[in-house]
């Protein structure tokens, strides 16, 4: 592709919207992915007007996870199975909706819910990924394909896409997930134009029977034990969320994931730090080409990824302007990073953590021994929920704090005492559909409180400004604007206005479903719209709710003086405890195991979880679980994503799993 052409169009789009706020043209906004639109119609003063302007039903069930992005008056957005809708952002009409058609079946390869992100448009074309791993152009128009590539190099592999892709000069940029399963992190880029291969970055060291690909890998290689045993499965560091490019140092930024397996020395027995897992790294985007790393959890254990969106600001640093980069990952600490030379500033936690007590200076963690102990279970806050995961934070530069949707969802973990790579084994959280981790999940009651919290962090002083506290974990994301405002969505199904100063909060509005997305502003015929899309799930999402309202996945706009009548919600029907199904008590005991190593992820703890945007097995219909073969080995749910255990599990299994539930069900109640 013409890369001048990319530049001149796009970035110069996006830079001088920087200063307009008219577009929202970019997944944070703009380059430095801050989330902070210059728009300052919406004030602290009248953000209590806002009213629903319109709003735009994505006929969804599952997590809402997308960025819109919005053009001259046009809204893309993705909904759940990466479906893509094109929406007018004056009146919230349908445009045209683009559907890849994602194989229902490939829903269980994906760790977290059947999410997207979002799109990327530049010059005319809108780019997405595909759950099933392929990156799709459409005609921004029409919604036409273009062109439409196949991102994964090896489709044994459990491989899938839920993040936005970004396009940098004239390539289109995407990673994977897939490292609770198993798999090689990489990156790739691609010709914007034509969909052609430019280059691919792999993340962590691969065969080690081969050559390395570069001298990054060989430098990577000499952090993991030397016999190889990563290769397995695959040592992980997938990039399935954040990427940033920062034009005028021409060098883009990822941000890493997890090792395969989560265990540490099961991974690498000899040790090490494992490069590049859990790290940012700078790239050239033009080459893909190693330029520097900083590894944020060195030797990971805990499922701590690094892939958390990456903020680009330039902040007085010991009364010097340094181009710094701001990353809130699942560790639970803050880091300022100089971006020009990957050199560590700072790091504070933002939370209560247990893992490490702080970094030293020259920017490695100090670990605490029960956080790596071999034969105990450690109650790990942050557990691997994160203390941040993906749902973005925001920075302002009028008042230079970072907006952290902040959260401790409480698990424990224990190293398994012998792993196996890819053994199905009853009681190994999710072995049933691929997971390998290595550890137990929760082998005993984790001791933390959950909680959700907005904090507003100033990341000079380290310290935090504010905080809000919400009533569930598992919130949206946040945007800032010039109004001196924050937004955030909740689990709780509202809609939210801080004044971004002090945290006071300063408007609601309910939506009817849990909001895990973040908002975007922007300008129709000189009013200021905000919109997000709202639709509950996600990982956490799946099992539990903040919320007892439901709705489809649906897009709000507001605006100062909306009109429009909010859609109808309807209540979740929180039903009694499953009952009236015969089953044999004794068979109970080995459903659990069978029930934690195929089910558990997704339909949560029976009757203690509360069913999120998939149903709890404890609060079932009775038929559904006196019918449970139909629809665990008969494949009766298998459009909505269900799997098809015909080849995994017997009716034997069925009946232990139903003896399991129903036990669980029964034991609960008596204790009520
Ligand atoms: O390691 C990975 O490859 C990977 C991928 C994804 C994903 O693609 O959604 C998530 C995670 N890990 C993860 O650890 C995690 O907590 C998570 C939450 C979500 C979500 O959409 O709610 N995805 C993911
Ligand atoms: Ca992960």
């Amino acid at each position: 592709a013409d890369e001048a052409k990319y530049v001149d169009e796009t970035h110069k789009a996006i830079a001088e919207n920087r200063e307009t706020g008219k577009n929202w043209p970019a997944h944070g906004f703009d380059y430095q992915e801050q989330r902070f639109s210059p728009l300052d119609e919406i004030t602290t003063k009248n953000v209590k007007d806002l009213k629903l302007e319109w709003s735009y039903n994505l006929g969804s069930s599952r997590g809402v996870e997308s960025t819109p992005i919005v053009i001259d008056g046009v809204m893309y957005v993705t909904a759940p199975w990466s479906i893509v809708h094109a929406v007018d952002a004056r009146t919230g009409e349908k445009l045209w909706t683009y559907d890849p058609e994602v194989p229902r079946s490939y829903g269980e390869k994906g760790c977290c819910d059947v999410g997207n992100r979002g799109v990327a448009v530049s010059n005319g074309l809108v780019y997405f990924g595909a759950f099933d791993g392929r990156l799709i152009a459409l005609d921004a128009k029409t919604g036409e394909r273009v062109w439409e590539t196949d991102t994964i190099e090896n489709r044994d592999k459990p491989y899938t896409i839920t993040g936005a892709p970004r396009v940098f000069k004239d390539k289109v940029i995407i990673g994977n997930g897939g490292a609770e399963y198993g798999v090689r992190g990489y990156i790739t880029a691609y010709d914007a134009d034509t969909g052609e291969e430019a280059w691919r970055w792999y993340t962590v060291p691969g065969n080690p029977d081969e050559p390395f690909e570069n001298d990054a890998m060989k430098m990577a290689a000499e952090t993991w034990d030397p016999s190889g045993k990563y290769w397995e499965a695959g040592g992980g560091g997938t990039v399935w969320d954040s990427m940033v490019f920062d034009p005028e140092l021409d060098l883009m930024y990822i941000g890493t994931g997890n090792g395969s397996p989560w265990s540490h020395l099961h991974r690498s027995p000899g040790g090490g730090d494992n490069l590049f897992l859990a790290s940012i790294v700078a790239l050239d985007p033009d080459t893909g080409e190693y330029v520097w790393h900083y590894q944020e959890t060195p030797g990971d254990n805990w499922d701590y990824t690094s892939t958390q969106d990456i903020i680009l600001a330039d902040l007085p640093i010991n009364d010097e302007t340094r181009k710094v980069l701001l990353h809130a990952p699942k560790n639970g600490f803050f880091y300022v990073v100089d971006r020009e030379t990957g050199e560590f500033i700072s790091a504070e936690n933002f939370v209560d953590v247990n893992w490490a007590t702080g970094y030293d200076e020259s920017g490695r963690p100090m670990v605490t021994a029960e956080a790596r102990s071999e034969d105990e279970a450690f109650d790990a806050i942050p557990g691997p929920y994160g203390a941040h995961n993906w749902h973005s934070m925001s920075f302002s530069p009028d008042t230079q704090l970072a907006y952290i949707p902040a959260q401790n969802i409480p698990a424990s973990m224990q190293k398994m005492p012998e792993w196996d790579y890819n053994e199905e084994e009853p009681g190994v959280f999710m072995s049933g559909t691929g997971w390998n981790t290595g550890m137990f999940l929760n082998p005993t009651e984790p001791g933390s409180k959950p909680f959700g919290r907005l904090v507003a962090w100033d990341p000079v002083e380290q310290q935090e400004a504010w905080r809000y506290e919400h009533i569930s974990p598992w919130n949206g994301g946040t945007l800032t604007t010039a109004g001196n405002l924050v937004f955030q969505g909740t689990a709780d199904a509202r809609l939210m206005a801080f004044n971004a100063s002090n945290g006071d909060k300063l408007w609601d509005t309910m939506v009817g479903t849990g909001i895990v997305a973040a908002p975007v502003t922007y300008e129709v015929d000189g009013r200021q719209f905000v919109s997000i899309a709202a639709g509950w799930g996600g990982v956490y999402g799946l099992v539990q709710r903040g919320s007892d309202r439901t709705i489809p996945g649906t897009v709000y706009t507001y605006s100062l003086d909306g009109k429009a009548e909010p859609p109808e919600y309807s209540q979740h029907q929180q039903t009694n405890l499953v009952s009236g199904v015969d089953y044999n008590p004794e068979l109970a005991e080995e459903g659990l195991g069978l029930y934690i190593a195929n089910c558990v992820a997704c339909h949560g703890v029976p009757g203690v979880d509360r069913g999120g945007a998939i149903p709890n097995l404890g609060y079932s219909n009775a038929k559904v679980i006196s019918d449970l073969e139909s629809f665990v080995l008969n494949g009766v749910l298998a459009n909505r994503g269900m799997p098809d255990f015909s080849e995994r599990l017997s009716e034997e299994d069925v009946d232990k799993i139903r003896a399991f539930i129903m036990g669980t069900a029964d034991t609960i109640r008596a204790s009520q």
